[in-house]
């Protein structure tokens, strides 16, 4: 359409369902600029699912409104939308060849015969999988059938393309593969992206903002690093993980410092800007587990707390120091296998751990 000037391409205002009783989404409301990456992310049943649904046209808004440049697209059935889904491998139908699964789409538009080949065999060539052409989807691996299903939703050339948990099917290996690849077709082709995940790894991984949803509301949107190193309330600061949370309460430390004291020690932290802090105050003090180091002995600098090691989690390259405080609060460090080789840490051993005042935040009350 012409005229509207800088209305996003899509937006999703105050948009509730429900089904009978049953509230799949309670009330959210986001905009999505052309050529983003966008990722839907929450725990399972947060109605994330059920809002890609309705983007697509899928299901019906309860209440609110969805616009796609700035007209409502509410009562707009699915083929009217220029948004299809790619499911998973389960939505590729079995009884035809590759080629045909990927033409599917273009023949229900209509598109003369020779069209289409020429077109699904561009999109198959493009997702490496024109050697397959022939075969049934069921003689294909998960990976395969997972560019079948991409190359028969982007040889209908949409402006924005919806997925339902992508990569779910595959194993962690080819998962990882995908991801690269789903970043660069959204690179190279500039289309929307808009992905369901429960993973936080794909979702930081590929998105450029993330939308996380917990009973059907968003609780934070923002670009991956935004969310990690700044979480707006407890839900996100735990949900997205390798955070501490320590309980304390407030005083003033002057010059736009707060201490903070409790079971975990204490410490000084920068005063927010949007939000008050009075002393006295519960507050909670947000401390990223990969920005504390550990000593053997106190520097008499910075934040410092006194623990002693409970337990050390190894995951990959990436090991999880859990501690216990003098207080007796829990407190994790992660740190990188290397780190831990050159300095080994063992169950029992008294350390300090700090971080600079600059790496807490306070989440509001
Ligand atoms: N057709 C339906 N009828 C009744 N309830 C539904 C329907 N679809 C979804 N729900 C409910 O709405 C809530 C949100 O579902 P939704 O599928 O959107 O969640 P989700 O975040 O995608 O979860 P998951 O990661 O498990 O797929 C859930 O409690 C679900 O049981």
């Amino acid at each position: 359409m012409t005229g509207a000037t800088a209305a996003p391409m899509l937006e999703i205002d105050r948009v509730a369902k429900r089904y009978g009783e049953t509230v799949a989404v309670a009330d959210v409301s986001f905009t999505i600029e052309k050529g983003e990456f966008i990722a839907l992310m929450g725990p399972s049943g947060c109605g994330k699912t059920t809002t890609l649904r309705m983007i697509a046209g899928l299901d019906t808004p309860s209440e609110g409104e969805i616009r796609l440049w700035g007209r409502r697209i509410n009562e707009d059935a699915p083929w009217e939308r220029e948004a299809p889904l790619v499911w998973q491998n389960y939505a590729l139908f079995p009884f035809l060849s590759v080629v045909k699964n990927v033409e599917f789409g273009l023949k229900q538009r209509g598109l003369p015969a020779a069209d289409r080949r020429r077109k699904a065999m561009e999109w198959m060539e493009r997702l490496g999988i024109a050697g397959f052409a022939d075969r049934g989807v069921d003689q294909l691996s998960g990976g395969q059938r997972q560019r079948v299903a991409l190359a028969r939703a982007l040889a209908l050339e949409p402006e924005m393309l919806l997925l339902d948990e992508p990569l779910s099917a595959l194993d962690p290996h080819l998962r990882v593969r995908m991801q690269a690849e789903l970043v660069r077709l959204h690179r190279e082709l500039g289309i929307t992206f808009v992905c369901v995940t429960h993973s936080h790894s794909e979702a930081f991984a590929m998105a450029d903002r993330v939308v996380i949803m917990s009973e059907g509301r968003v609780q934070q949107i923002g670009a991956p690093r935004e969310i990690y190193r700044r979480a707006s309330n407890r839900f996100v600061a735990e949900f997205v993980g390798g955070n501490n949370l320590f309980s304390g309460t407030a005083s003033d430390a002057g010059e736009g410092v707060v201490r903070v004291e409790g079971a975990f020690g204490s410490a000084l932290a920068p005063r927010p800007s949007d939000f008050e802090i009075l002393d006295g105050q519960a507050v909670t003090l947000v401390v990223a587990a990969d920005r504390i180091d550990l000593a053997p002995a106190p520097s008499g600098t910075g934040n410092e707390v006194e623990a002693r090691v409970v337990t050390l989690e190894f995951v990959g390259s990436s090991v999880t120091v859990f501690l216990e405080t003098a207080g007796g609060a829990e407190l994790r460090v992660q740190r990188s296998l290397h780190q831990i080789e050159n300095t080994p840490l063992s169950p029992g051993q008294a350390v300090f751990a700090r971080w600079p005042q600059a790496e807490g935040f306070f989440l509001p009350a």
